[in-house]
């Protein structure tokens, strides 16, 4: 069942700057999809047009039961300056009206694991760039989406903070969550992902599972770089 259906004809800043054509993938349930692509293929821009935040889009979104139960985790983490970190939660639990007794619950085991706990009271638009990023990806697992779209989840975090998002995600993935990750981390999303948009130029230059993109690029044996390499290589 899909979570998310994109079907973006044409999208860009605005109708003279039309940057994505015909961008057209699935996203099912519990799935991992990772969207890869050099500088400036436009990654971001597909994003934005998922989200709605692009000037000019022809074609069409849709999430599942057209209700965008998502959770946008950006490259640059986004505070209210005058928030503390935990005043930041009660913000989500009000949302949800959560009691102060099931906040905690739930908050307490993701700040423990992301060692935050100690950091509760502190503003984290003063936090380093990898607790920031741990900080929104414990706001956006508090919230349960049914689809995380997230832009470069793994720079700047520690190596025991990657594994442990991945773990986190892997239990979401379980109970049905899909995610949509952009990345230049080729190794890990060929480590990770089910399936595997590569963008190019603004349109999709192949996707599907790595075996499939290698057997695409007539790679027997190498790496998903490798095959990216020939496959672009080749368009050009
Ligand atoms: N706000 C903007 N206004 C106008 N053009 C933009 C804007 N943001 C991006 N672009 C252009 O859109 C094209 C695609 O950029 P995009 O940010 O989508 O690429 P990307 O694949 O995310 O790249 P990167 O890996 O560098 O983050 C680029 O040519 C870029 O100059």
């Amino acid at each position: 069942m899909s979570v998310l259906n994109v079907n973006i004809e044409q999208a860009g800043y605005s109708e003279e700057h039309r940057i994505i054509r015909d961008i057209v993938f699935q996203v099912r349930k519990g799935e991992l999809i990772g969207l890869i692509g050099p500088n400036g293929a436009g990654k971001s821009t597909t994003i934005k047009s998922i989200l709605g935040t692009i000037d000019y889009l022809e074609g069409s979104v849709c999430f599942e039961n057209n209700q965008m139960k998502y959770a946008y985790i950006p490259e640059q983490p986004v505070f209210y300056e005058e928030l503390t970190l935990w005043e930041h939660i009660q913000f989500v639990a009000s949302v949800r009206e959560w009691s102060e007794n099931e906040m905690t619950q739930r908050v307490l085991p993701l700040l423990k694991t992301f060692r935050l706990e100690e950091r509760v009271h502190e503003l984290p638009v003063t936090f380093s760039k990898g607790m920031q990023q741990k900080l929104m990806i414990v706001l956006a697992m508090l919230n349960d989406p049914s689809l995380y779209i997230i832009d470069e989840p793994f720079v700047g975090l520690d190596p025991k903070a990657i594994n442990d998002f991945l773990r986190l995600l892997n239990e979401k993935r379980q109970e049905g969550a899909a995610v949509l990750m952009t990345t230049h981390m080729l190794d890990t999303a060929e480590r990770i992902c089910d399936r595997i948009i590569l963008l190019m130029d603004g349109e999709i230059l192949t996707q599907g599972k790595i075996d499939d993109i290698h057997q695409k690029a007539g790679m027997d044996q190498g790496s998903l770089f490798d095959s990216f390499e020939v496959l672009m290589e080749r368009s050009t």
